[in-house]
């Protein structure tokens, strides 16, 4: 309930909006009532053979009611898909703003599938809050004090079987079929949710699936789901041509209540044949009101479903939250890591374990250590994707959480080993990096990363997840990126990682080059060319255990000295 009335409250702005959709529902449905009401009149009062005359005010109540019916319903279809798209517009920008703040930290436990499923159908699912569950309750309602006026008005016990029928059509069938429907629309939900997740899965690792012979497995798996929701949709059907029915006979009722209590007027002279005639056809047609009825309550339970996974989001307190008076970007860019900590949440090993080092302005430091040594966690934590668990950060003797952390990501530009490209052209990709550059400066970035083939390919499509690039490629597309980010600080995580050793060798060049005069941090386990650092930290468990330039540590003989020798083939660690 409480889910409700927050996707109630939502739609607070269009409120008017709304009203005036149920209003044009209304009278839609108010020209139904006096088209039948119109048409039993003329043809009753037809079988008594007036003078043509006389059936003057019936044909023109036909035409009138036979028109205004089709374009009332036209205004009330585009005031009401108008209104549901206002409202699922704003939700949609809504819930991104919501969402952006969280990343990564936060959603770390979503999958991607699963993310897309919530902001595409479960905003689209809300549709049917505003279009199906608010409206038609309120022309339901509407209707039938229409008709408590219409039909009271020849006879009161005839009225007060019709609001009984209506109260049964309006509040007892939807009750029992929302009853019977509890789990079915969420289930469903549910359902097509682990399929688009296996489908996402399926298109995206179809490579590893076929080499591990899994396809059909994960086939099967699909088709079980599907199999599943098939068997919850058939029985949504059969509940809703159950309301239906339900409906109808409620319909029945009324008429043959109308006809036990207004035959005896009719009889006595008090009412005229057609008027009762009238009577009848207008009751009829005002159950149209109360179909809708039943998508109203059938789906409000996986409205609600949609609204709280949409809630679970946007109710998630961000990891990094900005300083409300964020301080300059420092002129200087020197780093300064102190007693730095971290843990992963749900972790129970530090991945960082008290610690600390400096990066002089304009100098290089690498970092290396073997795998899960904690390396790409200092990357995290400099870019506040995460906040430190205890100790700091500084950029320019400037704490980097009293930066505004758009302003520290602009002026850090990182190359990691896996460069994300966007299912986008070469140059959407290029601009993402500077929003503003010229095609000359663009080309230059690509003459400047080793890439004078792509110079020509601005507008090629780089495929998805830029399968169309090889990944030496992919990685020079990052430098490019990197180049024109011209920040003044540049963080390489394994930026050369997953590259054949000449394609490395040739990336480690450039990145060199392009990177002079900058402050670097360069994060690796592969030991190449490690001469050209001013700086050497040894990572190991989350912890520094040594330091210094290249030759300091070979003279050490320690750990460092060890992995060189080993992966320059000389001997074990
Ligand atoms: N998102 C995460 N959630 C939980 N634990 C994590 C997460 N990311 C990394 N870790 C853990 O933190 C530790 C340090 O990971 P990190 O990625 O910083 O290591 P690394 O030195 O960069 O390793 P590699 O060279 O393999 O990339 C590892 O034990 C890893 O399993």
């Amino acid at each position: 309930m409480k889910t409700f009335l927050r996707l109630v409250g939502l739609t607070r702005p269009f409120a008017w909006w709304m009203l005036l959709a149920a209003l044009i529902g209304f009278a839609t449905i108010g020209s139904g009532i006096g088209l039948l009401m119109a048409s039993a009149w003329l043809i009753t009062t037809a079988a008594l053979m007036p003078a043509l005359s006389a059936l003057q005010i019936g044909i023109t109540g036909v035409r009138f009611f036979g028109i205004s019916r089709g374009v009332i319903r036209y205004a009330e279809r585009l005031m009401s898909h108008n209104t549901t798209f206002r409202i699922l517009t704003r939700l949609r920008v809504w819930f991104y703003d919501a969402v952006e703040p969280l990343a990564p930290a936060r959603l770390a436990a979503y999958r991607s599938a699963d993310l897309l499923k919530r902001i595409v159908d479960d905003i689209q699912s809300l549709e049917n809050i505003y279009a199906r569950v608010l409206s038609p309750p309120v022309t339901a309602a509407l209707v039938t004090l229409l008709m408590w006026f219409i039909v009271g008005h020849w006879s009161i016990q005839a009225a007060e079987g019709v609001l009984a029928s209506q109260l049964v059509a309006g509040i007892a069938v939807p009750m029992l079929t929302a009853r019977l429907a509890r789990g079915t629309a969420r289930g469903i939900t549910a359902l097509q949710g682990e399929q688009q997740v296996l489908a996402v899965d399926m298109v995206q690792g179809m490579s590893e699936l076929r080499v591990f012979g899994m396809v059909g497995d994960y086939t099967a798996r699909l088709r079980e789901a599907e199999a599943k929701k098939l068997a919850l949709q058939k029985r949504a059907a059969f509940i809703e041509g159950l309301h239906e029915s339900l409906t109808g006979l409620a319909m029945n009722g009324a008429v043959i209540w109308i006809l036990y209590s207004m035959l005896p007027l009719a009889r006595s002279g008090a009412v005229n044949g057609v008027t009762l005639a009238s009577v009848v056809f207008g009751v009829m047609a005002s159950f149209e009101a109360f179909l809708p009825l039943t998508g109203s309550v059938q789906n409000i339970e996986a409205d609600v479903r949609a609204g709280e996974r949409l809630f679970e989001i946007i109710d998630a307190k961000p990891e990094v939250v900005p300083p409300a008076k964020p301080e300059p970007f420092p002129k200087s860019t020197g780093i300064e890591v102190k007693n730095l900590t971290f843990t992963y949440p749900g972790s129970d090993r530090p991945a960082l374990d008290g610690v600390s080092f400096s990066v002089p302005p304009g100098s290089r430091t690498a970092i290396v250590g073997p795998s899960g040594a904690g390396k790409s966690t200092i990357t995290s934590l400099m870019v506040r994707f995460w906040n430190p668990t205890q100790g700091t950060i500084s950029i320019g003797g400037q704490n980097i959480d009293r930066l505004d952390p758009e302003a520290l990501r602009r002026n850090i530009a990182v190359v990691s080993q896996k460069t994300y490209l966007f299912g986008q052209t070469i140059r959407e990709n290029l601009l993402l990096a500077a929003p503003d550059a010229t095609d000359e400066q663009l080309r230059q970035a690509l003459t400047m990363s080793g890439l004078d083939s792509l110079q020509g390919r601005l507008d090629d499509w780089a495929g998805q997840h830029g399968m169309n690039l090889s990944g030496g490629e992919q990685q020079r597309l990052a430098i490019a990126r990197m180049i024109l980010q011209n920040a003044p600080v540049i963080v390489l995580d394994e930026a050369t990682a997953n590259l054949d050793a000449v394609t490395e060798e040739a990336l480690l060049d450039t990145l060199h080059r392009t990177s002079q005069g900058r402050t670097v941090m360069a994060i690796t386990h592969r030991l190449h060319h490690m001469e050209r650092y001013d700086d050497i930290i040894v990572l190991y468990e989350g912890k520094v255990i040594e330091r210094g330039s290249h030759e300091e540590l070979l003279k050490l003989d320690g750990f460092y000295a060890g992995m060189w020798r080993l992966q320059h083939g000389e001997g074990n660690v």
